[in-house]
């Protein structure tokens, strides 16, 4: 699953309850977080302004260093923390560690700097941690073969893990209900879309902003083993079981046919 960062702090604790009975019953999360409004908070207080290009930070070694510290330290423990803290087991790390996420640069890179696309997933780091009963907590920062690092967009990353774990599904937890759209004078929640619909609502302008690199990395990952992503509102209660028993809840993303 992805744990967006515009919801992290507002997760109640029956979300990290509901997360340690799933792994009780057999289940085996995976967690790749966000952190996106934290990053910019500190960066402001170092002075320094957060810019985006299409929904990618500019990232430069400066700024790096405090995406680092900010999702492989402060996000990524505080997760880990939670889900100790209701009686899971969790272990924390980022795609550095053990060259978990392998990275090369954005095709714009010119543009935004040190942002990084997924060359390929230790899958069985993931698979190791899982087998150990612990639930892997990612943070999305990539390296390449000459130990650069790389900030990748964590919906990007998310995609990317769930496909090389063979993931069967992905569930995107965020701080909206899920894709919303303008149906016959009426905003709704769509209970299930389409690649093709997706191009459709970015092309309107009905999906923008932080919605489009959800959308883009599930219709990536729904070309392989997983066959389907679910949008869903974090505060919803028990949210993740709920969804994993089938219950229409969020926008799920499927597979044109
Ligand atoms: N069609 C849409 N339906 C719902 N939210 C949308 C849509 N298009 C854009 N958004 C925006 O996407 C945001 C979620 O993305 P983002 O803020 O990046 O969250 P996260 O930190 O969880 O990745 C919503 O809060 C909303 O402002
Ligand atoms: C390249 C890029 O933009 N990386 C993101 C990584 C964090 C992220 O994606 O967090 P959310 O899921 O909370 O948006 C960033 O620096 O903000």
């Amino acid at each position: 699953m992805k744990c967006g960062g515009s919801t992290l702090a507002a997760l109640p604790d029956s979300f990290f309850e509901d997360l340690r009975e799933l792994q009780e019953t057999g289940f085996q999360p995976v967690i790749v977080h966000g952190g996106g409004p934290a990053i910019s908070d500190n960066l402001a207080k170092l002075g320094i302004e957060s810019r985006f290009v299409n929904g990618l930070r500019v990232t430069t070694e400066e700024v790096l260093d405090v995406v680092e510290m900010t999702l492989a330290g402060s996000i990524n423990k505080a997760i880990v923390r939670r889900i100790q803290g209701s009686g899971g087991q969790a272990l924390g790390l980022s795609g550095e560690d053990g060259n978990l996420i392998l990275a090369r640069p954005v095709a714009n890179s010119a543009e935004v700097g040190l942002v990084g696309e997924v060359t390929g997933v230790k899958a069985e780091i993931v698979t190791g941690i899982l087998s150990m009963g612990y639930i892997p907590v990612i943070a999305p920062i990539g390296v390449d073969a000459e130990g650069q690092r790389y900030n990748i967009n964590a919906d990007t990353a998310a995609g990317a893990v769930a496909s090389y774990v063979n993931s069967p599904k992905m569930i995107v937890v965020t701080d909206v209900p899920g894709i919303m759209s303008t149906v016959e004078g009426k905003k709704i929640v769509l209970p299930s879309v389409t690649v093709q619909d997706i191009e459709d609502l970015i092309e309107s302008g009905e999906i923008y902003g932080g919605m489009i690199p959800k959308v883009r990395a599930a219709m990536d990952c729904i070309q392989g083993s997983v066959s389907e992503v679910v949008i869903v509102d974090g505060k919803e209660p028990r949210v993740l079981s709920r969804v994993l028993q089938g219950e229409e809840l969020g926008t799920r993303i499927i597979r044109s046919n």
